[in-house]
């Protein structure tokens, strides 16, 4: 890992959003995942690995109280920056990566992915050392069909497509151009922002435990990974 003790390491944690699709009271990156909230697991992943690494954690700027009340309950007392967040996943990025300096790498992931594995963002880490990006993907499991503008679909080659997770690594010099150079907010993520600056995306191995909690049958089956910590599936 000697290309990566060149450059400070920097995560930006997106968890700004208001979790629409999970339908329930509490934003779900502050709901309980094996009795601490989701974004504890989240940050403690990146806190665990041997290489120091710090943490940018963008909320909603109504929940900063909340997310400072949690952690005196939970005695969490890992070091990070708070960042209030904006009104899309994309402004929300923005606002993090200001905190980040230029010379660092950072890994930009979702607050709502507990469950990534210290090996993957090392990894990460490591290939935007080397190649300037690194976004973790996995292989599809079902097969595909694309939507015809008729209503009639027609079938894919699924080998011929990743689907993207987090953390996405970038050198923090261009990603923030990247960012900047955008003013509408349409982009499901940085790999998108980051090509459309011109960036070549290069991809490493993810894996399926890394869900992305997004409705009430995700947390399920994170509690039942976290309860099961040796079941993944690695190509
Ligand atoms: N304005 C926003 C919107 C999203 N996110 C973050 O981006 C990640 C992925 O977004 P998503 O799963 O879509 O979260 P929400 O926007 O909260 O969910 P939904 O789309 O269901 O409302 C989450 O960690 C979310 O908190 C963010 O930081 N700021
Ligand atoms: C960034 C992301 O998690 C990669 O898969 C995804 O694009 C986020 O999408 P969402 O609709 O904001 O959850």
């Amino acid at each position: 890992m000697d290309a990566l003790s060149s450059s400070p390491l920097y995560a930006v944690i997106v968890a700004g959003g208001s979790g629409s699709r999970m339908q329930s009271s509490l934003p779900k990156q502050f709901l309980p995942l094996q009795g601490k909230p989701v974004l504890m697991h989240t940050l403690q992943a990146f806190a665990s690995l041997p290489q120091s690494v710090e943490l940018v954690l963008v909320l909603p700027e109504v929940q900063m109280a909340y997310w400072q009340q949690l952690c005196r309950q939970h005695r969490f007392t890992l070091p990070h920056q708070l960042v209030a967040g904006g009104n899309s996943r994309f402004q929300s990025v923005k606002r993090g990566l200001e905190k980040v300096p230029d010379k660092a790498l950072v890994a930009i992931h979702d607050g709502v992915r507990p469950l990534i594995e210290g090996d993957i963002i090392l990894r990460a880490y490591q290939l935007a050392a080397e190649k300037g990006t690194a976004v973790v993907a996995v292989p599809l499991k079902d097969s595909i069909r694309r939507l015809q503008a008729d209503g009639s679909s027609q079938s894919s080659p699924r080998e011929e497509y990743r689907l993207v997770q987090t953390p996405q690594t970038f050198r923090a010099e261009a990603i923030r151009s990247a960012y900047a150079r955008e003013e509408q907010p349409h982009f499901t993520d940085c790999a998108s922002v980051a090509e459309a600056a011109g960036l070549h995306i290069h991809l490493t191995e993810g894996s399926y435990r890394n869900l992305k909690i997004t409705t009430p049958e995700d947390l399920l089956l994170a509690e039942a990974l976290l309860q099961n910590g040796s079941l993944h599936y690695r190509n």
